[in-house]
């Protein structure tokens, strides 16, 4: 008989739900905070560096837990009202506690030296480098139980504690050989080192107050309790202003267009203006199964997309910092990449961690992404279509991007004819996606209009000649004989991409073809009504095994369908998709529907940026009931 402990598949997985991470985020750095009260998962001092809190991909590679000593199971968990901050109430036999998470924001604070990190224009608010959690017991008495065991490197290097000064309220933590990112502890308990970790236990009763943070950069981190509740306030403060910018229906719907504005906010690397695609890694979209990414870093296509969303909602100055985080990338004659690191670098190697076990054994754990060497021709599209939202509202644009948005426009047309590996980066040979060549129809079509808003009437007229070649082509093309738009050229597949064509005005809504496209995606493409980016047997796609559906595409059909006229199926999927949010209303990437688990990684930009589109397409539909208050010539924007 075997000695090994035997896995059985009754038992209750060590991992907990990818739903039931709370994600928190100071436009900087994010973490990932497990229902127990432990970071599983956060990486410094950017989101894309080695992680220091590795558990989420192997239980024993390090998290940092708060909570009381002897129940891992809370009573209550939420966002406070507006803010990427979370409150975790514990319920024990002898009393209650409430702990506050938050990565703290305070005021601008390179003042007297400038930002060796910030590239965009400095705001009245800044990350202070610093995770903070309170707690407070506010009945009976309860037991807490604090444990910090960082391991730098994704849970390759243990670290070396030492206190700084005198007392037990200040403590460091260096990977052994030294390196660039110490971690500062201070605290009001009394922790001891006791091997990696950092320990602390007492006993609270109620009105007690305690404070734990981690700091990371040499900005002075809270000291005092006083100085540690000054610090949530002022946080609580940025995400109450920054959320006030925004104009949200006075709808049932509210609070989910409200959770995914503040995660796509939460999602962007202020200093230089980069939209990350999620905060994670290698979440498996398959269970146990090998498509496990690395989205820690800005896709242009995902970035631009969830601009769309922002700015459906009234947000539109991440625009500005994300045009010029593209203008950066293409400075000096550079051509535009499909994703780059945060920092704007170019190269993203891709290879595996063998030494994490994976999450649930989900293998391999992929760091690096190797699809930014790919040729995917719809980036120039997205971000010709995003400026041109932007532009168009305000009536003008920063002069400096003009000539970098001429680039894209060229580059789309100069290619449009060759296969690529297409808006969902197959790994196996490249096709002629018809989503690729429409969004090339998108780029010049943008930028003829654009060109129009400059004044350039032969850019203008040379570029819509050629949008009007390309739509032409896509129609004679890629559409087959039951008048539905496919996949790529020669092929019936179908693909959920596709859901664009109205979406991107290709053709109106009203169209014979597009109207059967989005009812065949609908009826053929679908698990129990939710949507496949394609179907696994029908596409080279170079990897092996199933995956859930996707739930961008899934919100897409709820858009299209509004934009055919089906809002009453539109608004059913809709509250399908809604009822399916994690407990925080927080997304992954993929929805298995047998079990309703969520997969992939988390949470991700592509959901949260569809679901407010899908969202805000059923409510303006539904408005337009009342007389005089819908556009059906823009329902979306
Ligand atoms: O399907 C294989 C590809 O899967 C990932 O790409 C997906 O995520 C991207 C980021 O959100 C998104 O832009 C893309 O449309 C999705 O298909 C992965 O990043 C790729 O490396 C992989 O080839």
């Amino acid at each position: 008989m075997s000695e090994e402990p035997v896995s059985q598949p009754w038992a209750r997985s060590p991992f907990p739900p990818i739903a039931d991470y709370a994600f928190l985020s100071d436009c900087e750095a994010t973490c990932l905070i497990a229902p127990n009260g432990a970071v599983e998962w956060m990486c410094l001092p950017r989101p894309d560096s080695p992680s220091v809190f590795t558990t989420m991909l192997d239980r024993s590679a390090g998290s940092f837990r708060l909570g009381p000593y002897d129940e891992m199971v809370p009573a209550a968990r939420r966002y406070m009202p507006g803010s990427l901050m979370v409150e975790t109430t514990w319920q024990t036999r002898t009393g209650w506690l409430i702990v506050r998470d938050a990565l703290c924001m305070g005021p601008w604070h390179n003042i007297d030296e400038r930002s060796h990190t910030h590239r965009r224009s400095p705001t009245d608010f800044d990350a202070e480098h610093c995770l903070l959690r309170t707690v407070r017991c506010v009945s009976g008495s309860v037991d807490l139980s604090m444990t910090c065991e960082p391991v730098f490197d994704y849970g390759r290097r243990e670290p070396v504690w030492r206190y700084e000064g005198p007392s037990y309220g200040e403590v460091v933590a260096e990977p052994p050989e030294g390196g660039d990112l110490t971690l500062r502890l201070t605290t009001d308990l009394r922790p001891g080192i006791e091997g990696r970790g950092l320990h602390a236990r007492t006993r609270m009763v109620e009105g007690d107050w305690h404070f734990v943070a981690l700091a990371w950069s040499p900005l002075p981190p809270p000291r005092t309790l006083d100085q540690a509740r000054e610090r949530m306030e002022r946080t609580s403060e940025y995400w109450r202003q920054w959320i006030t910018l925004g104009n949200f229906p006075d709808h049932p719907w509210r609070s989910y267009l409200q959770r995914s504005a503040l995660t796509l906010k939460g999602l962007t690397y202020a200093p230089t203006g980069a939209l990350l695609a999620a905060a994670t890694m290698a979440l498996p979209e398959t269970p146990h199964g090998e498509r496990n990414w690395d989205y820690r870093y800005a896709w242009v296509r995902d970035s631009t997309f969830a601009l769309w969303g922002l700015y459906t909602l009234g947000f539109d100055r991440e625009a500005n910092d994300f045009f010029y985080f593209i203008q950066d990338a293409c400075r000096d004659g550079h051509q535009l990449q499909v994703m780059y690191r945060v920092g704007g670098e170019r190269e993203i190697e891709e290879e595996s961690l063998p030494h994490l076990s994976g999450y649930e054994g989900a293998f391999p754990v992929r760091v690096g992404n190797a699809a930014y060497k790919q040729r995917q021709h719809d980036v120039w599209g997205a971000v010709l279509d995003s400026v041109y939202l932007h532009a168009r509202s305000r009536e003008q644009l920063p002069e400096s991007l003009w000539p970098v948005l001429k680039q894209q426009v060229e580059q789309a047309a100069a290619h449009w004819e060759e296969p690529d590996r297409g808006i969902w980066e197959v790994r196996g040979a490249p096709q002629h996606f018809v989503s690729s060549k429409v969004m090339c129809w998108v780029a010049l079509d943008r930028g003829a209009r654009l060109a129009r808003l400059y004044d350039e009437p032969e850019y203008a007229d040379k570029w819509q000649t050629l949008a009007d070649q390309i739509h032409a082509e896509v129609c004679a093309r890629g559409v087959d004989d039951r008048g539905v738009f496919v996949q790529r050229y020669g092929s019936t597949a179908l693909d959920a991409s596709l859901l664009l064509l109205p979406l991107m005005r290709f053709l109106p809504p009203t169209d014979a073809r597009i109207r059967t496209t989005v009812r065949a995606i609908a009826e053929e493409l679908t698990v129990d009504g939710l949507v496949l980016r394609y179907r696994v047997e029908e596409t080279d796609d170079g990897l092996s095994g199933e995956e859930g559906t996707f739930t961008i595409c899934s919100f897409w059909l709820a858009s299209a369908l509004v934009e055919i006229g089906e809002v009453d199926q539109a608004r059913k999927l809709c509250e399908r998709l809604l009822a399916y949010a994690s407990p925080l209303e927080l997304y992954a990437e993929e929805i298995d529907t047998y079990s309703g688990r969520h997969l992939g990684n988390f949470p991700q930009a592509f959901t949260h940026l569809a679901l407010i589109n899908a969202v805000m397409h059923v409510i303006r539909a539904e408005q337009s009931l009342i007389p005089g208050q819908f556009n059906p010539a823009n329902p979306g924007s």
